[in-house]
């Protein structure tokens, strides 16, 4: 006889420290869920105070307010009739732990602090959390007093132990504990736990959704049971994007799976399904063998049942069937991630819109491809009758008039989204008419100016004062004149740019209404090279593609042609990537590739080896022998790797400034959370250069590589 059970899990668009907020889409995920008949609902991973509080979990009102809002929602009557498992910090015995608290009736049934927690990356959980390390092992919690008042408990069970009902068993797992060798998942599934909760505060990065999936997939296809896993989604008020993207699984089969990339602050998900099948999936011999000799966890009794019809089942009562997992491609994930985080950032600061200077090059392109990829997604919510993001659209645009209501991707960005291209005598028409051409198809609200005269200006006050006048290499000035002349032109840009972003509302007639926010466009492969000029327009309030490498940015670009229906762009794809810093004459004109002598497939594959495989100069030499064993001598690529390392050393102090950048890429260089590096290293790494030598020198000696010995 089938034993139906309807779970939910969820998306929240929690935002750190905004207390009041979180539990109210906390309380609204919850009555959807009962809404839709779950017997259970799973929330993302320290959903009360946001998962990104990042130090303020050191404060010891982070845990008190918590508490405060889990009062109210414990206290609530909607929550009521549905078992709950709610993410928040607890403090027990003065060390701070990251918890789940499972409750039903306004009753609390367990806390499970997290046992192993994510520290790699963009993750620092060790620098405020406690890891409970301690598995199947539980202790006694006295409940603070105005949790006391509202459940009249006194004491209640704090550690790694599960639940049983009437009718199954639930266990917890949290988001890293997953990605472990070890993951508890197993034992769990091992000791009967039929139904596995997954509460995550887990990023997007281009290409990663595959990972985790596998891993949710492979847990239930090896041990059978059921996953639930919920994630959080948007901007929580730092460089990451949570991609929700929470999903029901049951014996390695997907029944349910939200959305990666949205504008819906609450989206839950439910799936009908029949406990027997995870009993009949488990009915091995082998898994029979193992869980004889695997860990028994305490297991705290609740007495209701989860699924109360099971002895008289509804036939009409249809249990989800599997679906295939859907895939965004990374054009697309570039086109929405960034999309989103831009949308969060804007309405959550009330901001007044964003400024771009617009270079008619492929770096700014995607930048503002991505701003208008976000006015679409804006505009298909309101569409959908999203009141959340009419509200917030009312509030971006400072217009509450309902007449005056964008209608149309082009018509937001026409209000909130600012270009502007700054010309100097370098720049050259084919730029300045692509920029002024993707404006017109965006809607972007476009200036067009001419700045040789603030630039002529600031070289007359130097040559005033010291009686000396750089000029152009070219022309025959040195290498640190042509640098001069060319550094000033991009930071007069900066300066520029910011006067342009507090001044343009009002221009329009907008008074006090504050600035526009500044958007930088600096990629991860010139940031990694440092081919930038510190405090240019790559300084700049935030960057969506500072996580992008340039190749991924172009395949965006391709792909933004036809899906965004922008064949402008086609000439942005076509044009050398040029700075347009310098005069063009008959016989030179600026290249980035020329001038940076690296490539961008070459600085994606070095910056990959240095980040993701960990590979300082000598590491990465032996490996880049064999990548590029048919495209390059070991000579040629002696000297790449020398320079790259040359370059990376000498520009990171820029990274220190680096404009915070929405996270998108595994080898970010971003110094400030992510590639945590000195910035001021000897650029020589001289005994590094000298193991490579030698490599070379015995290679030369006509020995094999793959023979010889290297120490
Ligand atoms: N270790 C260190 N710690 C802290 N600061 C350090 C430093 N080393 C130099 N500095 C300082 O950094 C500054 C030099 O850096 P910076 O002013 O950026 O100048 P710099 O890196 O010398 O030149 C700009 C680079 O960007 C390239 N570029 C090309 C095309 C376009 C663009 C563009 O941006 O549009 C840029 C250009 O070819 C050149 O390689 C100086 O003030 C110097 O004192
Ligand atoms: N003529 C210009 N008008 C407006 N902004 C400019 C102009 N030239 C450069 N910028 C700004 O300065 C940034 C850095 O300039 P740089 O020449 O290094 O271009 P880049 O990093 O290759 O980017 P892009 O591909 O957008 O030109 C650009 O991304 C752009 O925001
Ligand atoms: N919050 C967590 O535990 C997240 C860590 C995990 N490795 C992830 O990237 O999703």
């Amino acid at each position: 006889m089938p034993h139906y059970i309807t779970l939910a899990t969820c998306s929240l668009n929690q935002w750190a420290m905004d207390f009041e907020g979180n539990r109210d889409r906390i309380v609204e995920s919850i009555v959807i869920a009962k809404e839709r008949g779950a017997s259970m609902r799973v929330g993302p991973e320290l959903e009360v105070p946001g998962y990104g509080c990042l130090d303020h979990f050191l404060e010891n009102d982070t845990y008190l307010q918590s508490w405060e809002m889990y009062s109210t929602i414990l206290s609530n009557p909607d929550t009521y009739g549905i078992l709950l498992d709610i993410g928040m910090p607890v403090i027990h015995k003065n060390r701070r732990y990251n918890c789940r608290i499972l409750s039903y009736d306004g009753k609390i049934l367990l806390i499970r602090p997290k046992i192993f927690l994510a520290n790699d990356g963009n993750y620092r959980e060790m620098r405020y959390f406690t890891p409970w390390l301690k598995t199947q092992y539980v202790e006694d919690f006295n409940l603070p007093v105005l949790i006391k008042k509202v459940t009249n408990q006194e004491v209640v069970r704090f550690g790694d132990l599960v639940i049983s009902t009437l009718d199954t068993v639930i266990g917890c797992e949290t988001c890293e504990e997953m990605f472990t060798p070890q993951a508890p998942h197993v034992s769990l599934s091992l000791d009967g736990v039929e139904i596995i909760t997954n509460s995550s505060g887990s990023h997007h990065e281009l290409r990663k959704l595959n990972t985790r999936v596998s891993l949710i997939m492979e847990a239930t296809r090896k041990c059978g049971g059921v996953y639930l896993y919920s994630n959080q989604k948007g901007c929580d008020g730092d460089r990451l994007y949570y991609d929700g993207c929470a999903m029901i699984v049951c014996n390695g089969e997907i029944l349910a799976q939200g959305k990666q990339f949205s504008l819906d602050d609450v989206e839950v998900l439910t799936a009908v399904i029949d406990l027997e099948d995870v009993r009949a999936y488990r009915a091995l011999a082998s898994h029979g063998i193992q869980s004889r000799l695997s860990p028994v966890y305490e297991r705290k009794h609740l007495d209701v049942e989860l699924s109360p019809d099971s002895m008289n089942f509804d036939i009409t009562v249809e249990p989800t069937a599997p679906r295939p997992c859907f895939y965004h491609l990374p054009e697309e994930e570039i086109a929405l991630g960034p999309a989103c985080w831009l949308w969060d950032y804007l309405r959550r600061c009330k901001g007044a819109g964003f400024f771009l200077p617009l270079s008619g090059g492929i770096d700014s392109c995607a930048t503002a491809v991505i701003v208008y990829s976000m006015c679409r997604l804006v505009i298909e919510a309101c569409d959908a009758g999203n009141e959340q993001v009419k509200k917030d659209v009312k509030l971006v645009t400072r217009d509450e008039n309902d007449d005056n209501f964008p209608k149309t991707p082009q018509e937001l960005a026409n209000k909130i989204f600012h270009t502007c291209f700054m010309g100097t005598s370098n720049s050259s028409e084919e730029t300045k008419g692509r920029a002024l051409e993707l404006s017109k198809k965006i809607g972007s609200y476009h200036v067009n100016l001419n700045m040789d005269t603030v630039v002529s200006s600031i070289i007359s006050l130097f040559e005033v004062t010291t009686g000396k006048k750089p000029i152009y290499k070219i022309f025959g000035g040195s290498n640190i004149e042509n640098l001069a002349l060319q550094n000033i032109q991009a930071r007069l840009r900066m300066v520029l740019a910011y006067l342009f972003a507090q001044l343009l509302p009002w221009t329009r007639g907008k008074k006090d209404v504050g600035g526009l926010l500044v958007l930088g466009s600096a990629n991860v492969d010139e940031q990694l090279r440092g081919y930038l000029t510190k405090y240019d327009c790559s300084s700049a309030d935030i960057n969506p593609i500072g996580g992008i490498s340039k190749n991924d940015l172009k395949r965006f670009i391709t792909w933004s042609t036809k899906s965004l229906q922008l064949p402008i762009l086609k000439s942005f794809v076509d044009a050398t990537p040029t700075a347009e810093l310098e005069p063009v004459t008959k016989e030179y004109v600026q290249s980035d590739e020329a001038d940076m002598g690296f490539t961008y497939d070459e600085l994606s594959v070095m910056g990959r080896l240095r980040k993701v495989e960990k590979c300082g100069p000598y590491s990465m030499f032996i490996k880049l022998l064999h990548i590029w064993k048919d495209k390059k001598t070991p000579e040629e690529i002696a000297t790449k790797v020398n320079s790259f390392f040359w370059y990376y050393s000498v520009n990171r102090h820029k990274q220190t400034v680096s404009t915070p950048s929405y996270h998108a890429e595994q080898y970010s260089p971003d110094d400030n959370r992510f590639d945590l590096r000195p910035f001021l290293i000897d650029p020589r790494f001289s005994w590094g250069r000298h193991k490579i030598s030698s490599v070379l020198d015995k290679m030369k000696a006509n020995e094999k590589i793959d023979t010889m010995t290297v120490d």
